[in-house]
């Protein structure tokens, strides 16, 4: 089967502050017409990664290519290929919606047409409204007509919904949806699990600089420590000892009364099967998949904050 080469492929890159590192050899590749996510905890080197991407920053050591460009030295061109949002102070509170869309056309060789992006954005209706008057969803809406206004093959989205209201983040996600349908390759920074189990194909779950894990979010939520996660509240005390003894049980947590296990499908057999044989009963039994929330407090170093691990 033959190969597609990558549209971004970022090997062993490295970049420090002040001797300490942000980024600390990250490699991934991102495919033409994919929702590629980066997500991790604050400081853990996203943006930095992403800087680098979009030439805004020189890597100490490792390669990026965009479309096997190097976006330090033909920065000119990668600027036409990877289209980023707008930070909100490159522009004028003043701007009308209108005057920032015919400014930014300008800078390109090809542009979309505005007056299509800005239909297509729902932002026909803001075009005579100033920067400074628009919500955060609208804000959130024009910096994405302007990431897309030089036909780019791919946009850079970092945060794109941080600060938005749980309606305004949706709508958000429908916009970035319709991107990647419209054929343009999307990499978005996030640090909320929901939208990049939403939004995302694949995944790189970057830590402390460096990718703890790089899947599809089914993919991560299977190889973290448990996919399924069962609680109930035992008839009588249980011995701690005798969960941890079971190899299906990959975490035990007790809260109050409440014993949270965490394993697989097969967990669930084991548990009630010791359950029986203790002939103990469990009240309020609840089975559930696991999320992405499971998967990243399990591979990141939060977990070791956030979750009581075995032997708690
Ligand atoms: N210009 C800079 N000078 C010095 N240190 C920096 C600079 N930019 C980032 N850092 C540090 O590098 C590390 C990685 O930062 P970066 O912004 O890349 O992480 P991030 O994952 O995007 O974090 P966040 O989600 O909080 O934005 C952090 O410790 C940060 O304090």
């Amino acid at each position: 089967m033959q190969r597609t080469t990558p549209l971004i492929e970022v090997t062993d890159l490295r970049k420090a502050y002040a001797g300490r590192p942000a980024v600390d050899g990250v490699s991934f590749t991102v495919e033409e017409g994919e929702i590629f996510g980066i997500l991790g905890p604050n400081g853990a080197g996203k943006t930095t990664t992403v800087e680098c991407v979009e030439g805004l920053r020189v890597p100490d050591s490792g390669t990026v290519r965009v479309a096997g460009l190097d976006p330090v030295t033909d920065r000119e061109e990668v600027t036409r290929l990877l289209g980023s949002q707008l930070q909100e102070s490159e522009l004028q509170p003043k701007i009308l919606v209108r005057e920032a869309l015919e400014l930014y056309a300008a800078l390109y060789p090809n542009p979309a047409d505005w007056r299509a992006l800005a239909e297509r954005l729902g932002l026909v209706d803001k075009l005579a409204t100033r920067f400074a008057k628009l919500s955060g969803g609208q804000k959130q809406r024009l910096s994405i007509a302007l990431a897309l206004i030089g036909n780019p093959r791919a946009v850079v989205l970092d945060e794109l919904t941080t600060g938005l209201d749980p309606r305004a983040r949706r709508d958000t996600w429908k916009l970035i949806e319709d991107v990647r349908d419209s054929g343009v390759t999307v990499l978005l920074v996030t640090h909320f699990m929901e939208e990049a189990q939403r939004l995302c194909d694949r995944i790189a779950v970057i830590d402390k600089g460096r990718v703890a894990a790089m899947d599809s979010p089914a993919g991560l939520i299977r190889r973290s420590a448990g996919s399924t996660v069962i609680t109930f509240v035992p008839s009588r005390p249980l011995d701690n000892a005798d969960l941890v003894a079971l190899p299906e049980v990959a975490t035990v947590d007790h809260k109050g009364d409440q014993v949270t296990l965490t394993g697989t499908d097969a967990t669930v057999n084991a548990v009630i099967t010791l359950l029986a044989q203790k002939r103990v009963t469990a009240r309020q039994l609840r089975v559930v998949d696991a999320t992405l929330d499971d998967a990243f407090l399990d591979l990141t170093e939060e977990h070791e904050s956030a979750t009581p691990g075995r032997a708690a």
